[in-house]
């Protein structure tokens, strides 16, 4: 009792010290706020005085206070997180920051007697998510993402550096609640002012993996680990490539990554980072921990089926379907649809109105392509008849340039074939007189209504969307894909085209359409001419305040054609077709790319590694590997481990950090059919809802995703029903898993879509076996036995 007194007792004193820290910064943040004030009213004054310098400086002003006040008061919640104890460093210099910048002890930091080794602590830095100096340009806080503040994060009990203690201090609004603390030299007496280093907690990584999740990931800055700070720090030079298993936070380590890159370098990414993800769950999960790592406007995270502008799929093909579209084999069909459209029939809105670049699809009464060009010229009529113009044609496509940027060209030689027949090219001998006759002729011609239409049939601007139609019809399809795609691949093929809507994977093929056509990109909207871009630099250059960080990223995202950065999450999951989609947005970009191989849901893995190289180019690459498993439990990741091992033998699972002593759960369906597994599924799911504090995860194969919301209605928002190929990412306290055999029979890469499907849970896992899974006496379905 005493003993747990005493410690107490530390604890208290210990917050206390940190509460003093933490109240100097509220009083110096608050300094702070008042100047921004100042400033501000200061400038508003300054407007009375009416000279345009003086509006000019005032507006300047406005702006700079107006975004430090903006910040301050976004950081002021729970901003200041950690503290390191450091020794004596080897030289006395300071970083531009203000703190020692030494990673190594200076030698005579330690003593050694036979007793014991002992030293005096030099000097203690406080981390969090801004920094804060004081009056005297002291540092209060150290930005995370200062090179000051690498060794809270680096620092290991086997390579400790000048780390003694680091400790993890949680607070609320201005109340300092605990401290955790690691001892990264557990055989050293330290002292500070002359007391012994008191040491709290058992760690502040368990602490945070032990909390209960909610429907968005929370930033994981106060416990970033060595291994991933090795990856969020690493120089952007080319691309870093990191692969890890479940759980091993590659998408935490990924966002860390951009805020640290906007931090390290603003003015470079000014130019943009992107995220992809590879559904809306993901990007909707991840997107509350960008702003709340205090970043802005220039990150954009984007779905692949979100990519292109326009765009917003969310609807999956079939594995089937999928592969084929996903396929570098589509890029040969592609190359001559965007050609063979050309004779294709108008869509019906594109009729009513030719020229018009409304495209709606649809099928159309076959009008096709025209087949005689009739012209008045020189009070002669002149005709090309159906060869003649397939002869044109065909000399016009005959290079391999963008079928829309070819339409003058095509204009051209008509010309030229119809004054040919016109029989006016042997007039005139005199070189400019002849010219003067010609130029006439073509301004005549080419102004004539009869042309115009006609070129607009003939030579039609074709949109991505118009070419994708068009492949919907199976002959045509069947044409442009011969000796590429066998029959039964071209049938789905032009099948799926046909159903409304654009699936995740067609955005791909019009993201590459657009490129074979030569669309246009889209004007760059621009930014209304702001006096202040001029005055204040770009590291100033912040979100105008009434504009949201989402709306100010969805408004760059829509700007912008290429980024200065590309972070691909979820990389194994590229087909060939997405790799040259993303690959044309970060051309000159360097990159993060993050990924686990056995997770891959895309059937030739090999194929999308080539795609991925071939949109990486030839850059160099830095490759690490990610090996801790934050997210499951020991008892779930041994499970998932032997779905693993069939999957991908030989691979090794990453090594999960704790474990909860509750072994998954199995349970057998009492009778054959839904009614029965709907029934299992819903006392599950209200079971664990009863068990966790969290969320509640019910993954089932694809074709089960509506069927099984169904299960759950009236459960609460707690519960989410899921497709397997829609739980990458995410995470849950409890998941049910439902018919391993149905997710692992879905797709060629069924067992891998098992695998990501059964480590998705941070505390309970409950199996439910379908007939299919032939589970034993205890409920075990035959791909989870040993
Ligand atoms: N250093 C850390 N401290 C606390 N939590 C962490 C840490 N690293 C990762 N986590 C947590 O572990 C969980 C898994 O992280 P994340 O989703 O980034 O892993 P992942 O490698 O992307 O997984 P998957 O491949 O399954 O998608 C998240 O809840 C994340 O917050």
């Amino acid at each position: 009792m005493a003993a747990q007194e005493a410690v107490d007792t530390v604890r208290d004193r210990e917050i206390g010290v940190e509460q003093e820290h933490l109240d100097q910064v509220y009083r110096r943040l608050e300094e702070k706020i008042h100047e921004a004030e100042f400033l501000m009213n200061d400038a508003a004054q300054r407007g009375h005085v009416g000279t345009p310098g003086a509006l000019a400086e005032r507006d300047a002003q406005v702006f700079r206070a107006g975004i430090h006040l903006n910040r301050l008061n976004n950081e002021f919640e729970d901003f200041l997180f950690g503290r390191i104890d450091l020794l004596y460093g080897k030289d006395g210099e300071k970083g531009p920051d203000g703190a020692y910048t030494s990673v190594e002890p200076a030698e005579d930091a330690l003593r050694a007697d036979d007793s014991g080794t002992y030293a005096e602590i030099g000097e203690t830095l406080h981390i969090g998510r801004i920094g804060v100096l004081d009056a005297d340009y002291a540092p209060l806080v150290i930005d995370w993402r200062a090179p000051a503040a690498a060794p809270f994060y680096r620092s290991t009990p086997v390579d400790p550096g000048r780390v003694v203690r680091r400790r993890v201090i949680r607070s609320k609004g201005r109340k300092v609640l605990g401290v955790e603390d690691d001892l990264m030299r557990p055989e050293l007496t330290a002292t500070l002012d002359g007391h012994e280093l008191a040491v709290i907690g058992d760690g502040a990584l368990m602490a945070a993996l032990g909390q209960a999740r909610s429907h968005t990931m929370r930033d994981i800055v106060s416990s970033i680990q060595a291994e991933q700070d090795l990856v969020i720090r690493a120089p952007a030079a080319s691309v870093t490539y990191v692969e890890g298993g479940p759980g091993t936070g590659k998408t935490a380590v990924a966002l860390h990554r951009a805020a640290y890159l906007l931090y390290q370098d603003r003015r470079r990414y000014s130019g943009g980072i992107l995220i992809v993800s590879p559904t809306p769950l993901l990007v909707s999960y991840t997107e509350g921990v960008l702003p709340s790592l205090g970043e802005e406007g220039q990150v954009a995270i984007r779905a692949l089926g979100s990519l292109v502008d326009g765009a917003e799929a969310d609807a999956y093909d079939e594995p089937a379907v999928a592969r084929v579209k996903g396929s570098s084999r589509m890029l040969a069909v592609l190359r001559k649809a965007a050609r063979g459209a050309l004779e294709t029939p108008a869509p019906k809105a594109v009729q009513a109105e030719l020229g018009d670049e409304e495209d709606e699809g649809g099928t159309a009464a076959p009008q096709g392509t025209p087949t005689l060009l009739r012209v008045v010229a020189f009070n002669r009529r002149l005709e090309l008849n159906a060869d003649e113009l397939k002869r044109i044609r065909h000399n016009v496509l005959g290079g391999t340039a963008p079928v829309n940027l070819l339409r003058p060209r095509a204009r051209r030689l008509l010309l030229d074939a119809l004054y040919t027949k016109s029989g006016a090219a042997g007039r005139h001998s005199d070189p400019q007189l002849a010219a003067e006759l010609r130029s006439s002729f073509d301004e005549d011609v080419s102004t004539e209504d009869s042309f115009l239409s006609f070129l607009d049939a003939w030579w039609p601007e074709l949109t991505p969307r118009r070419v994708l139609d068009a492949m919907a019809d199976e002959k045509r399809l069947g044409r442009w894909a011969r000796r590429v795609l066998n029959p039964g691949e071209t049938r789905r093929l032009a099948r799926s085209l046909r159903r409304p809507g654009l699936s995740v994977h067609d955005v791909a093929l019009l993201d590459e359409l657009a490129t074979l056509l030569g669309t246009q990109a889209r004007p760059r909207k621009k930014r209304e001419y702001d006096p202040l871009d001029q005055l204040t630099g770009l590291e100033e250059l912040m979100p105008v305040r009434e504009e949201t960080q989402r709306e100010r990223a969805e408004r760059l995202a829509a700007e912008r054609v290429e980024y200065a950065h590309v972070i691909v999450d979820e990389a194994q999951d590229l087909t060939p077709m997405q790799w040259r989609m993303v690959g044309r947005r970060g051309r000159h970009a360097t990159w993060t790319v993050v990924g686990d191989p056995a997770q891959s849901s895309w059937s030739d893995p090999d194929e999308a590694a080539a795609a991925r190289d071939e949109a990486l180019g030839t850059r160099p690459r830095r490759r690490f590997e990610l090996t801790v498993n934050y997210r499951n439990p020991a008892e779930i990741a041994e499970l998932a481990a032997k779905v693993l091992a069939l999957a991908m033998p030989g691979k090794e699972s990453p090594r999960a950090v704790r474990s909860t002593g509750v072994e998954p759960r199995f349970v057998a369906l009492a009778e054959p059919g839904t009614a029965a597994m709907a029934a299992a599924v819903r006392a599950e799911a209200e079971r664990l809802l009863g068990e966790v504090d969290g969320t509640v995860g019910v993954v089932v194969a694809m074709d089960r995703r509506k069927q099984a919301a169904g299960w759950l209605g009236g459960l609460g928002d707690r519960v989410v029903a899921l497709g397997s190929l829609e739980a990458k990412g995410l995470e849950y306290d409890a998941t049910v898993v439902v018919s391993p055999a149905e997710i692992a029979d879905e797709s060629p890469a069924g067992l891998r879509v098992l695998y990501v499907a059964l480590t998705r849970s941070t505390q309970a896992l409950t199996v439910i076996a379908g007939e299919r899974d032939l589970p034993d006496a205890d409920g075990v379905p035959d791909l989870l036995r040993d």
